[in-house]
C-alpha cells in the first residue's frame, strides 16, 4: 500500500514515457493503477502484428495505428479521468527540446535502442529532470535511476559495443555460421539492393574484367535487358563460384585453413535449366495479402527445417527474381529487416550456400533470422516486472527520497533465493564527457582526414550528437539546423570537404575543438593531437578518440553483427554476474567487484551501503563493474 505522501507525489506528477512498446504497454498500464494523472508518451512507431503478443494494449484491429495513441485509448477505457497525451513521432525531433522536457517531474524510458536513450539522457542533464532508464533481453532486465548531480548518468558508464568481426573473416575466411550471415546481410544483399554508392567489401571484377585494364565494370549491376534468371545465376557463379576460386588462388591463405570449395549454380542445380527456379505465381500474385515469398512460391513451407545445398539455391534465385520483379522500386534503397520475409529467404539461403561452400553447417530460416536479426525473445513478464520496478523508483524520485534509489537487475536464475538483485546506483564519473563535461582527446592525421570524417565518424558516431556545431576558438566551422541563411550553408558545405589543417581556422595538433548539440544543450571540448599512421584493423575510422570509452563487445554469437562498424540495437546492462549457479548477463570489462547480501528488492529500504574488503566470502555474489576505477569500490547493502 502507497503512504499518504506517496499518494500526492504520484498525483501532482507530470509523467513523460518514451517508448510505448513492450516495455511501455506494461508501464502505462502500472502508472495507471499506481494513481498516476498526468501522462505524455512519446513513440514514433505504428504497431505491428508481431507486437500483440505482448504489447497487450494493441489488438489486431490496431495493427497500422500509432502506439503512443493507442496505447493512450486503451487504458482511457479502465482510467477514463487520466490525462494522457500522446506524440506519434521521434524523440530526437527538435519539438522535443529542453524546454520541454522541463515541464516534467520524471522520465520513463521504454526505449530499444542506444541512440534514443543517450539523447533522452542529455535532455534530462540538460532539463535537470530524473530519468528512470529500463532495458530487458528475454528473462534479463534492468532498471537504473539518473539524477543529475546525484547518481551516474545513462553514459557515465561504458556500454557493451556490437560484437564486429574483421572484414577479412568476412570475406575470406569464414569459419562460424554468423560469419556467413553477415557477409550475406551485410554485403551481398547490401550489395544488390541496398544504396549504390555505400562502400562495399565485395569483389567486383568478373575473371574476364579482371585479366583487362579497362575500367573494372561492376558484375552486381544487371545489364541492360538481361534476363532476370541468367542475372541471377550469373550473381550465383560470381559469389560462390568464381569468388571462392579467387581467393582459393591465394595459397597462403589456406595453409593452415580447410580450404573451401567452388560451387557453381550448374552444379548445385544441375537438372534445372535457368527459367525453371521457381512459380511465384502459384502464391504470389499481387493482390495476395501474404508477404512475397520465395519458399512458399517452390511450395517449401517449413521455415524450421535446415534445407539442403540445392533447395537453398532454388531459394535464392528465386528470392533474387522476386526482388527484381516484384520489388524494383525498392531496390538501391534497401537495408536489412528482420520483419522483411524476402529479405530474410534471401540472407538466409545466401549464408547457408556460403556455409556449404566453407564446410560449416547449414542452419533453418528460423535460427538463421534469428542470427541476422540479433534476435532475443521477448519475455513479457520480464517487462511487467521491469515496469513494476520503474513505478517504485520513479515514486521514489519524486518524493526526492535519494537514500533509497536502486538499480535493480532482473536474472534469470534466482540467485540465493534473489531473482532481482538491488544495488546502490553509482555517483556521476568525474571523467564523464556527458555530465561532467570532462575533455576528449582525439588522435587524427590533421592533414588528412576531413572535416567530414571527424563530423561523421566522431561527432555523430561517437558523441551521438544529433544537430551538432563545430568550433575552432571562435571561428564557426560548421553548424546544422532550419535557420542558417544561403552564405552560412554555402561556407559549411565548402569546409565539411575541406582538410582540417586547410580549414579557414586550421586544426592542427593542439588545436582545442568545441562540439556542440543545440537541442542536447550538451558541450564537449576535443584536444586534437596531430597523428600520421592507424592501423586499419585496430583503428578502421582512421582516428582514435581518447577518454570516450566503449566496452569490449559481446562474445555471444547473436548479439549485433557489424563489420567494424556502429549499431544500435538494444543492450543490457553493463554488468557481468557470476555466482555458483550457472548464470548469464551480458559481459563486459571484468574489472571490479561489487556485493550484494540477500536483500529482496525492498522500496522502503532504509539499510545503509558501507564498505567491505577485497578478499571477502566466495559465496556472496559477486558482480563485475565496468572498466572504471570508480566502480572499484566493494559495497554491501545490509
Ligand atoms: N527515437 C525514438 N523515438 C520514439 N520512440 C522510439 C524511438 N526509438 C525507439 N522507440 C520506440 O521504443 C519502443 C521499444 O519497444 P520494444 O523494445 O518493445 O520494440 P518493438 O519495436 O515494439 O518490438 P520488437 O523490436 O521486438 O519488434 C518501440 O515502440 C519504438 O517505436
Ligand atoms: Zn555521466
Amino acid at each position: 500500500m502507497a503512504t499518504s505522501q506517496q499518494l500526492e507525489a504520484i498525483k501532482g506528477a507530470k509523467v513523460l514515457m518514451v517508448g510505448a512498446g513492450g516495455i511501455g504497454c506494461e508501464l502505462l498500464k502500472s502508472l495507471a493503477l499506481s494513481g498516476f494523472t498526468d501522462v505524455h508518451i512519446i513513440d514514433m512507431d505504428t504497431i505491428e502484428v508481431s507486437n500483440l503478443n505482448r504489447q497487450f494494449l494493441f489488438r489486431q484491429s490496431h495493427v497500422g495505428q500509432s502506439k503512443a495513441r493507442i496505447a493512450r485509448d486503451s487504458v482511457l477505457r479502465f482510467r477514463p479521468n487520466m490525462s494522457i497525451t500522446p506524440y506519434h513521432a521521434n524523440v530526437k525531433d527538435p519539438d522535443f527540446n529542453v524546454e520541454f522536457f522541463k515541464q516534467f517531474n520524471v522520465v520513463l524510458n521504454g526505449l530499444d535502442n542506444l541512440d534514443a536513450r543517450r539523447h533522452v539522457n542529455r535532455l534530462c542533464l540538460a532539463a535537470d529532470v530524473p530519468l528512470v532508464e529500463s532495458g530487458t533481453t528475454g528473462f534479463l532486465g534492468q532498471v537504473t535511476v539518473h539524477v543529475k548531480g546525484k547518481t551516474e548518468c545513462y553514459e557515465c558508464r561504458p556500454k557493451p559495443a556490437p560484437k564486429t568481426y574483421p572484414v577479412c573473416t568476412i570475406t575470406s575466411t569464414p569459419s562460424k555460421f554468423v560469419h556467413c550471415i553477415v557477409w550475406a546481410k551485410d554485403l551481398l544483399f547490401a550489395k544488390l539492393f541496398g544504396d549504390k554508392t555505400q562502400e562495399n567489401d565485395l569483389n567486383v571484377r568478373s575473371g574476364a574484367a579482371a585479366s583487362s585494364s579497362e575500367q573494372p565494370e561492376d558484375v552486381f549491376e544487371r545489364k541492360k535487358g538481361e534476363d532476370v534468371h541468367e542475372y541471377g545465376r550469373r550473381i550465383y557463379d560470381h559469389v560462390f563460384g568464381y569468388n571462392i576460386e579467387l581467393a582459393l588462388s591465394n595459397e597462403e591463405t589456406w595453409k593452415n585453413r580447410q580450404r573451401p570449395r567452388p560451387i557453381y549454380s550448374k552444379d548445385a542445380l544441375p537438372d534445372q535449366p535457368a527459367k525453371l527456379n521457381g512459380n511465384f505465381e502459384l502464391s504470389n500474385s499481387s493482390d495476395d495479402p501474404l508477404p512475397l515469398s520465395a519458399m512458399a512460391a517452390l511450395g517449401m513451407k517449413n521455415p524450421q527445417e535446415v534445407w539442403s545445398l540445392s533447395e537453398n539455391s532454388r531459394i535464392f534465385l528465386e528470392a533474387l527474381k522476386l526482388f527484381f520483379e516484384k520489388r524494383e522500386k525498392d531496390i538501391g534503397n534497401l537495408s536489412f529487416d528482420k520483419d522483411d520475409q524476402l529479405a530474410v529467404e534471401f540472407v538466409t539461403t545466401a549464408a547457408n550456400i556460403r556455409a556449404s561452400s566453407f564446410g560449416i553447417p547449414l542452419h533453418s530460416l528460423f535460427e538463421a533470422k534469428g542470427v541476422a536479426g540479433n534476435i532475443v525473445h521477448a519475455v513479457a513478464t520480464t517487462n511487467a516486472i521491469i515496469a513494476g520496478l520503474m513505478v517504485l523508483e520513479a515514486i521514489k524520485v519524486l518524493q526526492n527520497d535519494a537514500k533509497n534509489y536502486r538499480m535493480t537487475y532482473c536474472l534469470e536464475h534466482p540467485s540465493r533465493k534473489m531473482l532481482l538483485m538491488p544495488v546502490e546506483p553509482f555517483e556521476p564519473d568525474k571523467a564523464c564527457y556527458v555530465c561532467s563535461e570532462t575533455p576528449l582527446t582525439l588522435e587524427i592525421n590533421t592533414e588528412k582526414s576531413t572535416l567530414r570524417d571527424f563530423v561523421e565518424k566522431i561527432v555523430k558516431a561517437k558523441l551521438g550528437m544529433n544537430l551538432p556545431l563545430v568550433m575552432n576558438r571562435s571561428a564557426l566551422l560548421y553548424e546544422v539546423g532550419d535557420d542558417l541563411d544561403e552564405d552560412m550553408v554555402a561556407n559549411y558545405a565548402a569546409n565539411i570537404e575541406k582538410v582540417l589543417c586547410e580549414l579557414p581556422a586550421p586544426v592542427t595538433n593542439g588545436t582545442i575543438v568545441m562540439v556542440e548539440d543545440l537541442q542536447q544543450e550538451m558541450t564537449c571540448n576535443i584536444n586534437i593531437k596531430h597523428r600520421e599512421e592507424f592501423d586499419e584493423e585496430k583503428e578502421p575510422d582512421g582516428m582514435l578518440l581518447l577518454g570516450w570509452n566503449q566496452a569490449p563487445p559481446t562474445e555471444k554469437d547473436n548479439n549485433n553483427h557489424v563489420i567494424n562498424g556502429v549499431s544500435t540495437s538494444a543492450e543490457l546492462p553493463s554488468v557481468e554476474v557470476v555466482d555458483d549457479v550457472d548464470m548469464e548477463i551480458s559481459e563486459v570489462a571484468p574489472v571490479k567487484k561489487r556485493k550484494v547480501l540477500d536483500t529482496p528488492v525492498d522500496t522502503n529500504n532504509k539499510k545503509k551501503v558501507e564498505e567491505v574488503n577485497d578478499d571477502d566470502e566466495d559465496d556472496d555474489v559477486i558482480m563485475l563493474e565496468g572498466n572504471n576505477p570508480e566502480y572499484g569500490k566493494k559495497r554491501k547493502l545490509i
